[in-house]
This record gives C-alpha cells, structure tokens and sequence, in this order.
C-alpha cells in the first residue's frame, strides 16, 4: 500500500490535531466542525447517534461536566487515507480528567473520526469513542463520573482501612520483637537499645546512669523441685513485680536472659537504687512464693546495682560488668540481698 502524499498526511495531522485540541479544551467551536450529515458513538452510550443536535447537546453536557481541560496522553495515531475526500483517524490515549479518578487514566480509549470534504471543507462526518469503563454512566454523564466518583470512593476508604490495619500489625510486630515471650516485659534487645540511649543522654548532660542486675536465687532448685512450669510463672511474677518498680521515664525493666533481670535507672543515684533493689526484694518476700528446700522457705533473689558517669574511659558494657560483679558479690555474701558498686 503506498503511502498518502506528505501533503495529504499534514492534512489528515491537521484535521485530526484540530478535533482534538477542541475537545481537550473544551472549546465550543468543536460544534461547528460537524457535518449535519454526522454519526456518532458516544463513550459510554451503546446506541448510534444521527441526530446532529442531539450530538452536539452530548457535547455541550460533555464540556458542561468537565469543564477544566482534559489531557490524552498519546499512544497511538493511525491516518487512513479512504478516499479523495475521506480520511480517517483512530487514537489510543488514556484520558487524565482534571479530578482524582486515577483508575481512568489507566483505561485505554479508542476514537475514531471520520472526515469528509463537503463543498470544500472538511467537516467532522463520525466520532466514535471507546471507553472500556466498566462502570455505566448515571443520567445524562458523558463520562461515567458518578460511579467512578463512587468507586474512588470505596476504592480510597478500603486503601485507609488497609493501611491502618497494616500499620496496627506492623506496631504489634514492633513491640512483639522488643517483648519477651514469657514474661511480657521488655526483652534483651529493647534493653540494649535503651541502654545505648540512655548512655547517650546521661552522657549530653554528664549525668550517671545506673543499672541494677537481678536474679534468682536457687532457681535451679526451685525448677527442680517444682517443675519447669512453676518455674516459668514464678518468673513471671517477678518480672511484673519488677516493672512495678520501673515507674519513672526513662526506667526500663527487662529480662536480660534466662533467669537475669535488670533493671535501668536513669536519673538515680547509686543510693536511690539501692533502695529501689530493696523496695523489690521486699516486694518479693510479701509474695512470699514457696521454695521449700532453702533456708528463707520463700522465693528470692539477688541484686546487683552500679552507677557510671558516661566519660571516654567507660562504656555501657562496663557499666553492666560491675552491676554484674555487685550481683556475683550479693551471692557470694548469701544471696536475698542488694550488693552496690564495682568490687
Ligand atoms: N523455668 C524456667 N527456668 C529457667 C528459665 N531460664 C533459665 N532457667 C533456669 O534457671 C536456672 C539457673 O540456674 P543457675 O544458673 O545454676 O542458678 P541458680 O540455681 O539460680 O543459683 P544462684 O543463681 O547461684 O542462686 C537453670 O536451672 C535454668 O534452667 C526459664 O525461662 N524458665
């Protein structure tokens, strides 16, 4: 098939660039370009219009509707040269309406004109437009805007109800991985990361940070002669009765592995956390858990607490080496006691 003459495809481009800036700036002259011996199929209407006037009241309602400009992004032009005085042009676009109904913009649309030369001006003889929405049109909507509206609508409010149930699962995984399983207290990773913090801080404001260490005294014992199960809910109750003791910000209990606790206390003194350690152990006998088998009868358990001045020469891991070695210190000395500071 030859190809039409240039001067003939600058004809069918300008024919077809005219139709379409008309339309996307919903310039009213587009009415005047109609042949009164014009069809037409309208995007979402299923019947063939050959009335001119009812397709230039479409039109009207159309620009009515969507009165700002519209834009096409181009994909795909085809010129047809039918006849000395028929040209034919069919374009794939996606149509970007100036409103917020994204998914149409992703719909590929189709038109097709058809142009005829009479009394030597070429005038618009059909317009067909393909809209593959899946959506009907609601009184006399050109586009189908009511139900895309709706349809935004419900797609936008189930997006939000998504999102929010995603963000819900993600804070649960959130503090799931900064828990411990058993005790529900925070875990050892939770309190590195506010050991570090706090370290920082009391660092900036050349403050100490004290720490003190828990553990059970005869927990070997106490799972012996009650199972692993009493174990595991003796190990419980102590973690709440420690948190109890984490009241201020900053304070953090955690379990720091095993039968270890700690307890992290920014803004105490070395004192002051002494007597939090006793507060706790005192706490602990009134729950009076039994341990037959040891010389108490009771539960208990030991604390271990230091006190650091952030500076150049110290770090946090030494800062748990001597509430440690106090700890080591308070069972060396007979357990059921607060033992403070580096030996
Ligand atoms: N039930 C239970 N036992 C645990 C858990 N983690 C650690 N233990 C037990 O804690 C016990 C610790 O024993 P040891 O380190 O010998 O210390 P201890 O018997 O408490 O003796 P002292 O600390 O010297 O008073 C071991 O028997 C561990 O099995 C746990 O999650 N649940």
């Amino acid at each position: 098939m030859e190809s039409p003459p240039p001067d003939r495809l600058a004809l069918m481009r300008t024919l077809f660039e005219t139709y379409r800036q008309r339309y996307l700036n919903r310039d009213l002259r587009l009415l005047d370009d109609f042949s009164d011996n014009f069809t037409g199929y309208t995007g979402c209407g299923d019947f063939l219009v050959h009335d001119l006037a009812q397709w230039q009241a479409i039109t009207r309602t159309d620009f009515a509707q969507v009165p700002q400009p519209i834009h096409w992004e181009m994909l795909d032009l085809q010129l047809q040269d039918l006849a000395p005085d028929v040209v034919v042009a069919v374009a794939f676009f996606h149509i970007h309406l100036p409103l917020a109904a994204r998914f149409l913009a992703d719909e590929t649309a189709r038109l097709t004109l058809i142009f005829r030369c009479e009394a030597g001006v070429w005038k618009v003889a059909h317009s067909g437009i393909s809209l593959p929405y899946q959506v009907g049109t609601a009184g006399d909507e050109v586009y189908p805007l009511q139900s895309l509206a709706e349809r935004n609508q419900l797609l936008e409010s189930e997006v939000a109800a998504r999102t929010a149930e995603l963000e819900e699962a993600n804070r649960q995984l959130a503090a799931l991985s900064q828990t411990d399983g058993l005790t529900h207290i925070a875990n050892r990773r939770l309190f590195d990361t506010r050991l570090a913090e706090e370290w920082q801080r009391a660092c900036r404001h050349a403050q100490p940070l004290t720490l003190a260490m828990v553990d059970v005294d005869y927990f070997k014992h106490y799972n012996d002669s009650y199972g692993h199960l009493a174990g595991d809910q003796a190990l419980q109750a102590l973690a709440r009765l420690l948190a109890a003791h984490a009241r201020r910000s900053g304070e953090l209990a955690a379990r720091y592995g095993g039968e270890e606790f700690a307890l992290l206390l920014p803004g105490s003194s070395l004192k002051q956390a002494q007597a939090i350690g006793r507060d706790f152990l005192a706490d602990l006998d009134a729950l009076a858990l039994p341990h037959a088998g040891i010389p108490l009868g009771i539960l208990t358990a030991s604390v271990g607490v230091a006190s650091l001045v952030p500076g150049p020469d110290n770090t946090p891991a030494m800062l748990i080496e001597q509430a440690d070695a106090a700890l080591y210190r308070a069972k060396q000395r007979g357990r059921h006691r607060v033992e403070a500071g580096a030996a």
